[in-house]
């Protein structure tokens, strides 16, 4: 069974910055962003992208990431996938990973679509034998034809992210994580996606999705995570949570 569990989480990214720029306060309150402190112990600064965050994602969640820019949806995305190393406290995840940004990950802007779907596959972890077995299956539902044969550094941003969202979804990973990237699909695209997401979570799995459309959170997440400077500020029902945090873009607080 799919699971992803978070506890007490901290993420702090180390900025190498010119000493003459030290930072007066230890928290700077802005809009924008995590919180500014200065780093322990030297004359350097963090950013906390994520602070103490703790979290159950259980099998059959979809799970949205809203909140400010910089308010650490990207951040959890990359703990969640191995990218990011936490600070502090643990991550534990079971079920294969796939993660949808970094839509250039794994691809070759030389190679054809067709070798770009075999060398993702690949570096998502499968066997060269599973994904070109895979591989007719995968290329139909890119809608990008023979485009397949074109080599990828011909494509526009959306042919690549529905390349990159074809693989990830044909493979049935257990967990499946995506941000916003995947607006650069047109319509079309995203009614595919929609249809192909659905199979992918009704057979199994875990989706953890940022993004700054209600619509498209509305669409594909059951539940929401309200983010601000690094810290939970609400988790329910995706209809609640998009309210709360829209009442509260609103309020202009
Ligand atoms: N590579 C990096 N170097 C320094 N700081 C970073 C880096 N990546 C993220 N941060 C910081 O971490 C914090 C959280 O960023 P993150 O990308 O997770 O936000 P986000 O909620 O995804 O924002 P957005 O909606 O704008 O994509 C921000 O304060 C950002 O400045």
């Amino acid at each position: 069974m799919a699971r992803i569990s978070l506890s007490d989480v901290t993420v702090d990214i180390p900025i190498y910055e010119p000493a003459g720029r030290s930072l007066k306060n230890n928290i700077l309150s802005t809009a924008t962003g995590g919180q500014i402190r200065p780093r322990a112990g030297t004359t350097g600064t963090v950013i906390r992208a994520i602070e103490n965050l703790t979290l159950d994602v259980e099998h059959g969640s979809r799970v949205g990431l809203i909140g400010h820019n910089g308010a650490g949806k990207s951040t959890i995305l990359r703990v969640m996938a191995g990218i990011y190393e936490p600070t502090g406290g643990t991550v534990s995840i079971a079920g294969e990973v796939a993660s949808l940004f970094d839509i250039g990950f794994g691809m070759d802007p030389e190679a054809t679509g067709w070798e770009n779907i075999v060398l993702r596959g690949m570096y998502l972890g499968f066997s060269r034998r599973d994904i070109e077995a895979r591989s007719e299956e995968i290329g139909k539902a890119t809608g990008l034809g023979e485009f397949l044969d074109m080599p990828l550094r011909t494509y526009s941003a959306g042919m690549s992210t529905r390349l990159a969202f074809a693989v990830s979804t044909s493979l049935k990973p257990e967990v499946l994580l995506i941000d916003e990237g995947i607006g650069a699909g047109d319509a079309a695209f995203l009614a595919q996606a929609q249809e192909r997401l659905q199979a992918f979570i009704g057979e199994a799995g875990v989706l953890v999705m940022a993004s700054h459309s209600n619509d498209l959170l509305r669409a594909w997440c059951t539940e929401g995570l309200w983010m601000e400077h690094g810290k939970m500020r609400m988790r329910g029902p995706i209809d609640a949570v998009i309210g709360a945090y829209t009442d509260f873009v609103n309020s202009g607080r």
